[in-house]
């Protein structure tokens, strides 16, 4: 894999992605940021949580002059959460060079965003609607614009959004330099590009397997009203260092982050229906570790890098195959590994057949936990805490009482008591949920889009067996594909994230025709 100094970019560029921790480039930043630099048209895919944003930010950022006093370069994402998570990506990488780029969301006030636009950002990154209302209220002109981004460009059609970004890309000078990046290129994605971008070139790493490598995906079948003592037991048993949990619904997500902090669970629930403040607040705590269980709809399944995720679990199935490989993509990024466990009821194996057929990947089945290994997980983790604290804290202000006690009691009853305590077993805490339809198996139309082409072979895929060579292969060279890592230099990735879908039906969890305009929370 290629080191960054081989592409010939700026040294201030350069020096802000050493900064990151960015040792080499990943598979799909070697491949398309030679070509972006070049100023052609191009089609990005590959896994999730390997580096696409760099892959579009890297050239962007290099080719901007830093005495440009306009709008120069335009980037859309589907949720608010996004724009946030790119314009920070895009801010690191402009650290020494000074570009100036902004976030431009609904849910924030509005004559905030104006007078940062005042600023003369170069940069703009924005979900659809409310960059259409700025356009309308003449605060923001794109009559200059020479670079435009879309990315999860699938899913801002699926929300909808194929009128507003039509609209905004006729107001964009049409020699431009255009790319599209997503995880996932279903059939949409090819209409889509056809229409905007001029003989892009197709830049793909996906092997035969869709899904991110070092995620290692197993299901658990569960009747619906066992799926919340089966989520506690799997909670206890791999006691994640930070997990996202799907829920299909908006009530679904609230009962779940509810039902979860009576259990004595650090969790916070994350959806379209909560104020744009409430929505910044539950990421800020997810991202510095405040709670460690993010409930959420879709709103959270695309693009969303949060480090430290190291288990996602479908407490509900989603509707698509790209959802799950989306969902489950939030963990295993940037060369680490990740767990991913789906909840399928009895009704609902068909469809996760289907999945597993789009993505080419077999799921394996596990059975439920039993309490038993819930409890050893859970003590085992109190246990490590309490570890922890023999090493490394000051504990002498404790050791008076500790010696008196001993003195009156057993110890190991003593010990017992204190993990029992520690632990805080809440199980005697009813629990009752609404329960969920099943996902009805839903078979695409055999035509030339299904099958699972679109992951792999023909013009997205390199037709590579799993881990030959693709992005981050664990399997041969131990550099997991050229996937360095990055250097403790780089700090975790902060920022704050919301997406603006989930106001729609789609992710709501029914099986109706998608593409309903989204609604005006964007
Ligand atoms: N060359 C690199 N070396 C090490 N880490 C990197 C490199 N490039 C990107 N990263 C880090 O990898 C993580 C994932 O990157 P990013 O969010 O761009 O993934 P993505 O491909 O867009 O995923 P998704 O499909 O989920 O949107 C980020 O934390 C990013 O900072
Ligand atoms: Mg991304």
């Amino acid at each position: 894999m290629k080191t960054f100094a081989e592409f010939g970019l700026e040294p201030k560029v350069l020096q802000a992605i050493t900064e990151l921790g960015f040792e080499e480039s990943t598979p799909i930043q070697s491949k398309a940021i030679p070509i972006a630099l070049t100023g052609t048209d191009l089609i990005g895919q590959a896994q999730t949580g390997t580096g696409k944003t760099a892959a579009f930010g890297i050239p962007l950022v290099n080719k901007i002059p830093v005495t440009e006093e306009r709008i120069v370069a335009l980037i859309m994402t589907p949720t608010r959460e996004l724009a946030i998570q790119v314009s920070e990506e895009i801010g690191k990488l402009t650290r020494y060079k000074g570009l100036r780029s902004l976030p431009i969301y609904g849910g924030q006030e509005i004559g905030r965003q104006i007078r940062a636009l005042k600023k003369k950002p170069q940069i703009i990154i924005g979900t659809p609607g409310r960059l259409l209302d700025h356009i309308n209220r003449k605060t923001i002109r794109l009559d200059d614009v020479q670079t435009v981004v879309l990315d999860e460009a699938d899913e801002m059609l699926d929300m909808g959004f194929m009128e507003d970004i039509t609209s905004i890309l006729k107001l964009v000078p049409e020699n431009r330099h255009t790319m599209l990046f997503s995880a996932t290129m279903p059939p949409n994605i090819q209409r889509l590009a056809q229409q905007f971008l001029k003989n892009p070139e197709h830049v793909s790493v996906i092997p035969t397997q869709v899904t991110a490598p070092l995620i290692d995906q197993a299901y658990i079948e569960v009747h619906e009203r066992q799926k919340f003592d089966a989520l506690s037991r799997l909670l206890d048993m791999e006691s994640p260092e930070l997990a996202i949990i799907f829920g299909r619904t908006k009530r679904r997500v609230d009962e779940l982050s509810e039902a979860l902090q009576k259990r004595g669970y650090s969790a916070d629930g994350l959806h379209g229906d909560l104020s744009q403040n409430q929505r910044d607040n539950v990421m800020r705590k997810f991202r510095d570790g405040s709670i460690d269980v993010l409930v959420a709809t879709d709103v959270a399944a695309r693009g969303l890098d949060v480090s430290g995720v190291s288990h996602v679990i479908n407490f509900d199935l989603p509707q698509d195959p790209e959802s799950y490989v989306h969902r489950i993509g939030r963990t295993g990024r940037a060369g680490k590994e990740g767990t991913a466990w789906s909840f399928v009821t009895p009704r609902e194996i068909d469809h996760l057949h289907f999945i597993e057929k789009v993505t080419r990947q077999k799921i394996a089945k596990k059975p439920l936990p039993s309490i038993a290994e819930a409890i050893e997980g859970k003590q085992r983790v109190t246990a490590e805490r309490i570890l922890e604290f023999v090493e490394n804290d000051a504990i002498n202000e404790f050791k008076a009482i500790a010696i008196q006690l001993l003195d009156q009691y057993d110890s190991v009853n003593l010990l017992a008591s204190a993990i029992k305590l520690i632990t805080g077993e809440k199980k005697d805490v009813n629990i009752e949920l609404t329960p969920e339809d099943p996902i009805r198996a839903k078979k695409r139309k055999p035509d030339v889009r299904t099958s699972g082409r679109r992951f792999s072979g023909g013009n997205f895929g390199s037709g590579n067996r799993p881990g030959s060579s693709g992005p981050r292969g664990r399997s041969d060279s131990g550099s997991r594909g050229g996937y360095g890592g990055r250097s403790s230099a780089s700090g975790s990735s902060t920022g704050g994230y919301n997406r603006d879908r989930d106001s729609k039906p789609r992710t709501e969890g029914r099986s109706e025709p998608r593409r309903p305009r989204p609604s005006s929370n964007e």
